[in-house]
């Protein structure tokens, strides 16, 4: 069964500014399930910090209802009164959510085993039992050997790392990871994604991710949400919305945009200026898996008289399924080039076509 570990609905979130207000978030409803791995994207300013700190009430909404694991820490109806859970039971509650930052937020005077086991401070483990928790989760993040160097003898990623061990400290089930790679060098930033990954599946720990790197959500998440202006315009599972975009900003984020601008622009104009409008298109094929593509050149040649031609392509990988881009030109009677079409989405390929005039006028 499908365990809802946070619920997000009807999120409203309005800030003063010089005596304007801002809606920082617009009736926002967002469902986490255990073990996800979420992304949270969009440009900056559109709202996802301040979204995600709702989830543990750093933020508190002006209207919307909050549950996580079940338990309703915030309900208020647009012009209703507030009802919130206590700030005792809060600040425990809290613990089982841990948060990293793009800024590590360490203790430069603490050695990186005093850090993590300064988030143990309010616990009742005894001193021996706190010291062999922060040993064993800096085992896990990989760093047992630096438990007694300070922050500063650290790099940005390794920082990290401690940073993580010491949101873990408590065994939260969720985690929020607020761009915490954006500072970091791309090798470093890998292995971070690769390390929460790691997280997630060994510890079923649920991962809300917040980022404007898509690497970073093509890497890992399963499902994504993108923000702009305080709304979520698009959401699902990651390979359906990198592969079907919908949205003219998420194909902008996603660089589908600029695929068919390079598209256009590498388009043999010599070899199709001659050809009639009517018989050739611009198709943008989109496949998952391992399609093999000369024998489909090949097919569409032999059994629907379509000459395909490449004019690039591109292998991505998402959350490990190789994802094909190829923008091609079909050329061939309409007849043929609509059948042609057909075969290739019953086999699967995701075909958008551009039409002749609309590529080159
Ligand atoms: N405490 C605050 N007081 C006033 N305005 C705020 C506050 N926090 C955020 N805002 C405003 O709310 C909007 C959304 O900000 P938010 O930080 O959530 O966006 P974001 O998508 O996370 O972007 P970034 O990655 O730059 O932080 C912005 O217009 C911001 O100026």
């Amino acid at each position: 069964m499908v365990e809802k570990v946070i619920s997000l609905e009807h999120i409203d979130v309005s800030f003063d500014q010089a005596g304007a207000t801002v809606q920082a978030v617009k009736d926002v409803s967002l469902e986490v399930e255990k073990g996800d791995i979420y992304g949270v994207v969009g440009y900056s300013g559109a709202g996802k910090s301040t979204l995600v700190r709702v989830i543990n009430l750093l933020q508190m909404p002006t209207a919307g209802k909050v549950v996580v694991n079940g338990e309703v820490f915030f309900e208020k109806a647009k012009d209703g009164q507030a009802k919130q859970i206590g700030a005792t039971e809060l600040r425990t509650k809290r613990r089982n959510i841990g948060m990293i930052f793009q800024h590590f937020n360490l203790l430069e005077e603490k050695t990186v085993i005093r850090n993590v086991e300064f988030a143990l401070k309010h616990s009742k483990k005894k001193p021996a039992e706190v010291t062999a928790q922060a040993e064993r989760l800096l085992k896990l993040v990989g760093l047992e050997d630096r438990k007694d160097f300070y922050p500063a003898q650290l790099s940005g990623g390794q920082q990290q790392r401690v940073a993580i061990a010491r949101a873990l400290a408590n065994d939260p089930e969720i985690l929020i990871s607020d761009e915490a790679t954006s500072a970091l060098d791309p090798n470093s930033t890998v292995q971070i994604l690769d390390l929460l990954k790691k997280l997630n599946s060994e510890l079923n720990l649920t991962i809300v991710l917040i980022t404007h790197q898509m690497e970073a959500v093509k890497q890992i998440a399963d499902k994504i949400a993108v923000m702009s202006e305080g709304e979520v315009i698009e959401r699902g599972d990651l390979v359906d919305v990198f592969t079907h975009p919908k949205q003219q900003l998420t194909k902008e984020l996603i660089g589908t945009d600029g695929e068919l601008n390079k598209a256009i622009h590498l388009l043999d104009r010599d070899a199709i200026q001659n050809v009639n409008h009517e018989e050739w298109e611009l198709a943008h094929l989109t496949y998952t898996g391992r399609v093999v593509v000369e024998p489909i050149a090949a097919k569409l040649y032999k059994d629907f008289s379509v000459e395909v031609s490449i004019i690039f392509g591109n292998v991505d990988e998402l959350r490990e399924t190789p994802v094909g881009t190829l923008f091609v030109t079909l050329k061939g009677s309409t007849a043929d080039r609509q059948a042609a079409v057909k075969y290739l989405r019953d086999s699967g390929v995701d075909v958008e076509e551009f039409n002749s005039r609309e590529v080159i006028g």
